[in-house]
């Protein structure tokens, strides 16, 4: 990528989205576009292609999805298959129509199997069944693996697939139903704690409420009081956390590399001699290569926030997938490496979201 090359940000205002875009202005990229998705609905094939053949993007970071924690994923699930498989089959297509030069679609850790074995290699993928909780998400990013793929192998584009781990960061969702397990807990802990020291003009400031009653109601159907919160599961399953920017970090640093084949380890499939299906490995591992229990990880944000109440661990919530750590030998053989840890990155959401 040169400094003026045209580069489109899709989902230029989401969590990942719009890290990729801080990190590309910070680096003098002078060109980049995006769109909201009021502006342009990627869902909507018509749209996408007159976008694409009057902006001709030279790149193409592809971070616009529907995306949601564990509780949206399970009951969303027609919305997460439908909108995720509309939105990158129409950015995808439409990169190839249009030239770009290089593509990275961003998928997730959640396309291995429930129960790979650890840490996740790239080649454990399609080895085994899926968590059932985000299978009809974790389709649609097998989906796009598959797609950019099939294009490069066909028609010889340079389309990346990336795989992160569960991440966090500025402008993140921090819906206490819908979101990821870092925002929910975080939130739900802060206003515990407002709640604990009195401060209703915070709390009701927070949820966008006129009344204490109202707030305590609405607060108590996701277990936050004064003196407890309620944590999903049994607090047993284990994440690995990324920081947004070192998320958008590495993207960069991929789009910067060489080609896609430079990337992704090319060997000779053993089950496809002659056919010209070449490339073993699709796509790559993006994580820190560490984990931690959803109990420890509470425990730092109880810390962190300064919280002296109890966790309730709520059983009837469900816990997913027990373990998916990642392997990432490959990336940090490429030569990058995450740099923020995971309590330094609490300790930066947490400011970030009291003073937003
Ligand atoms: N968050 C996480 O922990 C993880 C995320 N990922 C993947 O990373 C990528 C980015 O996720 P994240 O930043 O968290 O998601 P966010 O929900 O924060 O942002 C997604 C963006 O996509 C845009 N978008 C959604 N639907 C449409 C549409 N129909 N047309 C146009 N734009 C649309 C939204 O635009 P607008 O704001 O304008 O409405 C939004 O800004 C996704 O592919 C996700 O699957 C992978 C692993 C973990
Ligand atoms: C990134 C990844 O994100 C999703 O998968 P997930 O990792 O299971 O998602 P999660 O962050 O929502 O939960 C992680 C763990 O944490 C527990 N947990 C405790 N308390 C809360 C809580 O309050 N909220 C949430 N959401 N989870 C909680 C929760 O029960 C689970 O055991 C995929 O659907 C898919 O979108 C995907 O790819």
């Amino acid at each position: 990528m040169n400094k003026d090359s045209k580069i489109y940000v899709a989902g230029h205002r989401g969590l990942v989205g719009s890290a990729i875009l801080k990190t590309l202005q910070s680096k003098g990229y002078t060109n980049v576009i995006g769109r909201t998705s009021s502006e342009l609905d990627l869902s909507n094939q018509v749209a996408v292609q007159k976008f694409f053949s009057s902006e001709k993007p030279e790149y193409v970071f592809l971070a616009a999805a529907k995306v949601g924690g564990i509780v949206a994923n399970n009951i969303y699930r027609a919305d997460f298959i439908y909108e995720n498989l509309m939105i990158q089959n129409n950015v995808i297509h439409q990169s190839y129509l249009n030239g770009v030069k290089k593509l990275l679609f961003l998928g997730s850790t959640c396309i291995y199997p429930k129960d790979c074995p650890q840490p996740m290699k790239e080649e454990y993928l399609l080895t085994n069944t899926l968590e059932y909780t985000n299978e009809p998400y974790a389709i649609a990013k097998i989906a796009g693996i598959k797609m950019c793929e099939s294009y490069n192998l066909q028609y010889g584009t340079n389309f990346i697939s990336v795989m992160p781990t569960n991440l966090y960061g500025p402008n993140d969702n921090f819906d206490l139903e819908k979101s990821h397990v870092l925002p929910a807990l975080l939130r739900k802990i802060h206003l515990a704690k407002l709640l604990s020291e009195n401060k209703t003009e915070e709390v009701l400031k927070d949820l966008g409420l006129k009344n204490l009653e109202e707030a305590t109601d609405y607060l108590s159907k996701f277990g936050v009081t004064a003196h407890s919160v309620e944590v999903w599961g049994s607090g047993k399953p284990r994440r690995e956390f990324l920081w947004s920017e070192d998320m958008a970090d590495a993207c960069v640093f991929l789009m910067e590399k060489g080609d896609f084949k430079d990337i992704i380890n090319s060997s000779p499939r053993e089950d496809a001699e002659g056919s010209g299906y070449e490339i073993r490995n699709t796509h790559i591992n993006i994580g820190t290569g560490e984990d931690i229990s959803i109990k420890n990880l509470a425990e730092i944000i109880k810390d962190i926030v300064g919280f002296k109440g109890n966790l309730v661990f709520n059983i009837d919530r469900p816990d997913g997938t027990m373990r998916k750590l990642t392997d990432v030998s490959k990336l940090n053989s490429l030569g990058w490496k995450h740099k923020l840890s995971l309590a330094d990155g609490i300790e930066n959401i947490y400011n970030w979201y009291i003073n937003k």
